[in-house]
């Protein structure tokens, strides 16, 4: 570990200043090149110059993040989704590659649809609702968390976007509550938190110490909770022929399928991600 970090400052002694970009971006994305092998050393040297000394505490700084095992996100403060950059924080969920693909089902299914109206429950950074409401031609998109924290993020980031999303604070679990009936969508999505407790013994500690657990877990006796709040809800508030899409936990689809079935849906269509794993369920109403 000593030698990596050892070799990692002096490449970054000689890193190029050639970038625009903030230097200690500059700095990570070279010491991140060594840990993770991802890049290599030539491809450093070919970008080379001489650092300036006074940049080197930063180096260190980020360094030690990484190696501590801090996520890149969180260290830059940045996050990759659909080829849009989000701003990420403690407060939100990075976003993932799987919840990628789920945007692109929805986008491939309703692309030539116009004046769409979307719900995004449980919105996170924002990246599920700020991507439809880019890629789908005049939707109308609003979007809930209960996080006060996270809706602040993902406005910053609708505003850094250019996009026009409407943020609404709230508990999900309280929808019948401040839900007026004449909000009616087309596509209602859901990424929610759905880990139980159980599985947190098989995932990275990474991924424990750094994101909000609040975006990862259910209690382990209802871990289907927000699937059915969900479906409660579109049974009100989705337009006849609208479809409902969600993110489901890979263990529990067959359970979720039920579910959603029992809550009188229809035309549900389970979806497995690239590496074959049951990740995603599209469904419509059965009126
Ligand atoms: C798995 S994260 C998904 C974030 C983002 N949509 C994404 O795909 O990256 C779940 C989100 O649901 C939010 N959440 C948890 N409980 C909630 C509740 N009762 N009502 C509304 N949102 C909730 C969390 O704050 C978190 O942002």
């Amino acid at each position: 570990m000593k030698d990596y970090k050892a070799l990692a400052e002096r490449y970054a002694q000689s890193l190029s200043s050639l970038y625009d970009a903030d230097e200690s971006k500059q700095l990570f994305l070279m010491a991140y090149s060594f840990i993770t092998q991802r890049k290599t050393i030539d491809y450093a040297l070919e970008k080379s110059k001489t650092v300036d000394k006074n940049v080197l505490p930063k180096f260190e700084l980020i360094l030690n993040d990484l190696l501590t095992g801090k996520p890149i996100q969180h260290i830059i403060g940045e996050a990759d989704f659909f080829g849009l950059r989000f701003q990420v924080n403690e407060h939100t969920l990075i976003p993932r590659p799987e919840t990628e693909e789920l945007v692109d089902w929805i986008i491939r299914q309703h692309q030539h649809e116009k004046s769409l109206s979307i719900l995004d429950i449980g919105t996170g950074s924002g990246c599920i609702a700020i991507t439809l409401a880019q890629h789908l031609e005049s939707a109308r998109v609003d979007a809930l968390d209960i996080s006060n924290a996270a809706i602040a993020t993902a406005r910053q980031n609708a505003n850094r976007l250019h996009v026009d999303v409407n943020f609404i604070e709230a508990d999900v679990l309280e929808w019948d509550v401040f839900m007026e009936q004449s909000q009616q969508y087309d596509i209602i999505v859901s990424n929610p938190p759905y880990i139980t407790p159980k599985e947190q013994e098989h995932m990275h500690t990474n991924v424990l110490r750094y994101e909000p657990h609040a975006a990862l877990f259910v209690e382990e006796h209802n871990p289907l909770l927000f699937y059915a709040t969900t479906a409660d809800l579109a049974k009100q508030h989705l337009k006849d022929g609208g479809t409902m899409y969600f993110e489901i936990n890979q263990y529990l689809a067959e359970q979720t399928m039920d579910l959603i079935r029992k809550k009188g849906f229809a035309d549900i269509v389970l979806r497995k991600d690239l590496n074959a794993v049951e990740r995603m369920i599209a469904a419509r109403m059965d009126f």
